[in-house]
């Protein structure tokens, strides 16, 4: 038997089982990335909106603080106007008071810078500072020229400018002031500290790219915090938020490239309805994400990790289930070759060498089985006995290896007459033949041998020592049949018989069959 080496096979064809492993470990994989990358898209997105709420609050929370400071600037303002007025009806404006007055107010709030007054030429009359410069003119402020030109009793914030006496950034605050005839009787200035705002939204923790911004109505800059004081007056009108959306809304988030600086921000923003201002808290999105990232590298480490053991396993199940499919072909082909060389070895225990038909034991073995077989069922068992006429002769003359071809060719015509399911054929001896008809009448059996020494007359097998005058091979044959109501009972009398009937057909003068005689009815 020969045994193929393991690394000699070719490699297996995918079988469903390894299909189905593969499969469920690719959806695995892919389920597990799809998980964590929509888990992650999800977090990301709930970290922008949280940011956009945030940035919303932040900028609420400074445009309450840019109404307070201004509201306390404005009252103040008023407060001075009414008395201012009240003045230019009877004694007509009093420096010297009124200056008194707005320094007390002036030091009541900390984001003034200071509180003045100009007259309609735009020159000093009183300040809450401790002296009035004598040769400044403020009528080319443009807050002068609003209010010379509007009648209105509103406040008006103007663009940041520097002070003229400290020098500082200041955001111009202002009222009119009118006479009893509601002529122009000059303007009043508060100006608020740009520092005030520098301070106060420097409380607020905010990363490098973050900004915050305060903006007159008309996106002109007050003041961004972490920019330096050149982007102050800076005019962001061309921002999406000055552009469109401000026109829809007075508070809200968004995303958009800031016009301040050109990076992408999460913003929130909201309008003053009190004042012309506009606050907007912007988060760098850029650093946003990677802290954002940052915080996510362990849960992504973990769920990479995980992915690994997962297709580590996979690979091992596969592994293992390739193998034992491996193992498996090869036990069935060891299985097969086994069934095989058992069957080869059964017949060879069971068949002549010479001849390829039954041998002798075996022919026993049946004849015995059918025996038994036909006393159970009452059917009859025949046996056909047959001998080559004057094969000595034949031996002699020819040759034994002669002999043997011609025992192969007569056995090959018994083999194939007798080729039914009931009928076996085997070498009963060293020129003799048998044939045994399961459950068929001598009839049968007489039909058959004649037909079969027809055939061996047929083939013409030469023999010039024949004393027969065909000049060929021959044969005699004798039958006999069982019958499990016979009083000759057993094989070995139904042998005798066969045997009887055979020497009779010798006697009789060979190639010719003779049956056993036994009564009519029988036969
Ligand atoms: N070549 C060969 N001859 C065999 C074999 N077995 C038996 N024989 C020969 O068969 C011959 C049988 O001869 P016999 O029994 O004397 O009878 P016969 O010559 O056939 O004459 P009849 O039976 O009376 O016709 C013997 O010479 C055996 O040697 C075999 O396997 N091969």
């Amino acid at each position: 038997m020969k045994f193929r080496r393991k690394n000699d096979d070719p490699a297996p064809a995918i079988s469903p089982l390894l299909r189905s492993i593969m499969l469920s470990g690719a959806l695995l994989t892919v389920a597990v990335i799809g998980l964590n990358v929509w888990t992650l898209r999800e977090d990301w997105n709930e970290t922008v909106l949280k940011a956009e709420d945030t940035a919303v609050n932040l900028s609420l929370s400074q445009a309450r603080q840019a109404d307070d400071t201004f509201l306390q600037t404005e009252l103040s303002l008023r407060e001075v106007q009414r008395e201012l007025e009240r003045q230019l009806a009877t004694t007509g404006a009093e420096g010297k008071a009124l200056s008194q007055t707005m320094h007390l107010l002036q030091s009541r709030l900390p984001q003034l810078h200071g509180l003045f007054y100009y007259d309609e030429r735009g020159r000093w009359i009183a300040t809450s500072m401790s002296r009035i410069p004598s040769d400044v003119d403020n009528s080319d402020r443009e807050y002068f020229d609003y209010h010379r030109a509007s009648p209105r009793n509103n406040l008006h914030i103007g663009p940041v400018i520097r002070s003229r006496t400290t020098h500082e950034l200041v955001i111009p605050v202002t009222l009119r002031v009118n006479d009893a005839y509601k002529g122009f009787k000059g303007v009043l200035l508060a100006t608020i500290k740009v520092d005030y705002f520098r301070r106060f939204y420097s409380y607020y923790e905010l990363s490098d790219g973050d900004v915050l911004v305060l903006m007159l109505a008309d996106s002109t800059v007050l003041y961004a915090r972490p920019m330096p004081d050149s982007y102050i007056g800076k005019n962001l009108s061309v921002s999406p938020l000055f552009l469109k959306i401000l026109a829809n809304s007075d508070r809200g988030s968004g995303q958009w490239t800031a016009a301040l600086d050109g990076k992408r921000r999460i913003f929130g923003f909201v309008r003053s309805q009190r004042y012309p201002l506009v606050v907007a808290a912007g988060y760098d999105k850029h650093a946003l994400f990677n802290h954002w990232l940052k915080s996510r590298v362990q849960d992504l480490i973990l769920s990479l990790a995980l992915l690994l053991v997962i297709l580590l396993l996979g690979a091992f199940v596969l592994r293992q289930a390739r193998d034992t499919l491996r193992y498996q072909r090869e036990l069935t082909r060891l299985r097969d070759e086994l069934t095989a060389a058992n069957r080869s070895l059964e017949n060879q225990a069971q068949s002549d060498g010479l001849t390829g038909v039954a041998n002798r034991r075996h022919f026993d073995h049946m004849l015995t089985e059918s025996l038994l077989n036909a006393e159970l069922s009452g059917l009859p068992v025949s046996l056909i006995l047959f001998d080559i006429d004057y094969f000595k002769r034949y031996n002699d003359t020819y040759g034994h290896v002669a002999g043997d071809d011609c025992l192969k060719k007569v056995a090959a015509v018994l083999k194939h007459a007798a080729r039914r399911k009931n009928e076996l054929t085997a070498r009963y001896g060293g020129e003799e033949f048998a044939i045994i008809l399961s459950e068929q009448p001598l009839s049968a059996a007489l039909e058959l041998a004649e037909s079969i020494i027809a055939a061996v007359n047929r083939l013409a097998i030469p023999h010039m020592t024949t004393e027969l005058p065909q000049g060929h091979v021959t044969l005699s044959a004798g039958c006999a049949m069982y019958l499990a109501t016979d009083s000759q009972q057993g094989k070995q009398a139904l042998i005798a018989r066969a045997d009887e009937a055979l020497y009779r057909a010798k006697r009789a003068g060979r190639n010719q069959v003779m049956c056993e005689e036994r009564p009519a009815k029988h036969a």
